[in-house]
């Protein structure tokens, strides 16, 4: 599309932005800046602030998530990359440029057609009146981005193929479709754009487990065939864990770590990202019941003499503490041994150093190795189904419990198939001899 689209509306308005953002000191292209950002909402006593001092870079190509609880500031800083929320402090630049505060109208709409959002919840994101044609065209319409109608219709064709629905839908309204079909026709409206930075504001935390991943999996496709770059936004460090590069981790408007993710996962240092990891479930029950959570209590902190900054300790893995907390960080990181995250108790177990210790805690978080509920073991199971159940009761004593209902699955319908054969022999034998 687009280049020409887009080359044909920068001859109207030259463009603002270059064309690749500049290189920092490890080579990486950066594509979006926070320096020093402080949002704050109402005014004197009732005044809020949202985001303090938020300093963070996403590099091109990157899924960059920020994670915190509710409340903690991710959407504030979301919207104000779109601009939507003005800062009080600081700037935010892209490719280099300054995008927040007062910019031309022109170099405006060049933002808005370059970083497009995907909202958690698609039901209120969407346009109730308008039909899906329209809300993917919406875009293209406020930016002359196609030639003729026939372009036009093309390309929402095309996306609407690309997120999995069908151009029938293109006429219907979002009422008519679920939750997971909302949300790709919300992809749909973003991608149809040709963004280059998503924000994608909790994404999935609104659908139904079940299509959780298949947004995911939509998302990372898109990322690449089309060479995207995520912000990505969510509450839970388990979704961000296996789809992001670098993980910010934010607590009440501070942002107090920022790693590789499984950098941050070996060694969370600040105590509030290792009671977020400590809270991600464990996918076995019985570990799960027995773990200790581990909780966050700022009060350890001591911050009124010596103030808190976010600094690298290494590793490109940033920190916020104060002098001596930084000092413990960097000790502690030099070690180079992962951290134990989980502590598992079990009174009828042995101690719970000792369990835990046996225990990788990447695989807890796991399911087992071969769980993988491979429609094979249904199949299996059906032809031959005294092995089945046999193999379902091994499976369920190991835990893999998707092999186990497959298993289960499987025998059963083959019993079935087994009883309704033998019913009808007995049927025809009966017919003959009475
Ligand atoms: N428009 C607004 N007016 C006043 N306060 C606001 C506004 N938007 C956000 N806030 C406040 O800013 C803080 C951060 O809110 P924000 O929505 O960014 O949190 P969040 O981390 O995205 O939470 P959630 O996961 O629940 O969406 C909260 O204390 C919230 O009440």
């Amino acid at each position: 599309m687009s280049k020409l689209n887009r080359n044909t509306e920068n001859q109207e308005h030259a463009s603002h932005l270059p064309e690749h953002g500049p290189i920092d000191e490890n080579g990486k292209e950066v594509l979006l800046s926070l320096k020093n950002v402080d949002i704050t909402f109402g005014k004197g006593d009732n005044a809020v602030r949202a985001v303090k001092n938020a300093t963070f870079d996403i590099h091109k190509g990157e899924t960059f998530s920020l994670v915190g609880e509710s409340g903690s500031g991710k959407t504030t800083i979301g919207r104000a990359v779109i601009r939507v929320n003005p800062l009080a402090n600081g700037e935010i630049l892209y490719k280099g440029v300054r995008i927040s505060g007062k910019i031309p109208k022109s170099l405006d709409r060049e933002v808005i057609r370059n970083i497009q959002m995907v909202f958690q919840d698609p039901a209120a994101s969407l346009n109730e009146r308008a039909t899906v044609d329209y809300i993917v065209s919406e875009g293209l319409y406020n930016f002359h981005l196609y030639e003729n109608e026939a372009d036009r219709v093309r390309k929402v064709e095309e996306m609407i193929n690309e997120v999995g629905l069908l151009p029938e839908h293109l006429t219907r309204y979002p009422h008519e479709f679920s939750g997971g079909q909302r949300q790709r026709i919300g992809l749909a409206r973003a991608m149809v754009m040709e963004p280059e930075l998503v924000v994608a504001d909790e994404p999935i935390s609104a659908l139904d487990v079940s299509i959780r991943a298949q947004v995911l999996n939509l998302l990372k496709k898109f990322q690449r065939e089309k060479d995207l770059t995520y912000l990505f936004i969510a509450h839970d460090l388990s979704i961000v864990r296996f789809i992001s590069d670098r993980i910010a981790v934010i607590y009440k408007g501070d942002i107090v770590e920022i790693a590789d993710a499984e950098e941050l996962f070996n060694f969370p240092l600040h105590p509030y990202t290792h009671s977020l990891i400590s809270a991600i479930p464990i996918p076995d029950p019985q570990l799960e019941k027995n773990k200790v959570l581990f909780t966050y209590d700022p009060s350890i902190h001591d911050y009124s003499t010596d103030k808190p900054e976010l600094v690298c300790i290494g590793h490109d893995h940033w920190v916020f503490g104060n002098k001596k907390e930084i000092e413990e960080y960097k000790a502690t990181r030099e070690k180079n041994v992962p951290l134990k995250t989980i502590t598992i108790l079990d009174k009828d177990a042995p101690r719970p150093e000792e369990h835990h210790d046996n225990i990788a805690h990447d695989e807890i978080q796991l399911p087992p190795l071969h769980d993988t509920g491979s429609a094979w073991y249904a199949l299996l199971s059906f032809l031959l189904p005294v092995i089945g159940i046999i193999a379902a009761m091994i499976f369920k004593k190991h835990r893999h419990y998707r092999n186990y209902k497959m298993c289960k699955k499987g025998a059963i319908a083959g019993f079935i198939v087994l009883a309704v054969i033998l019913a009808l022999f007995l049927l025809a034998l009966a017919a003959v001899f009475i």
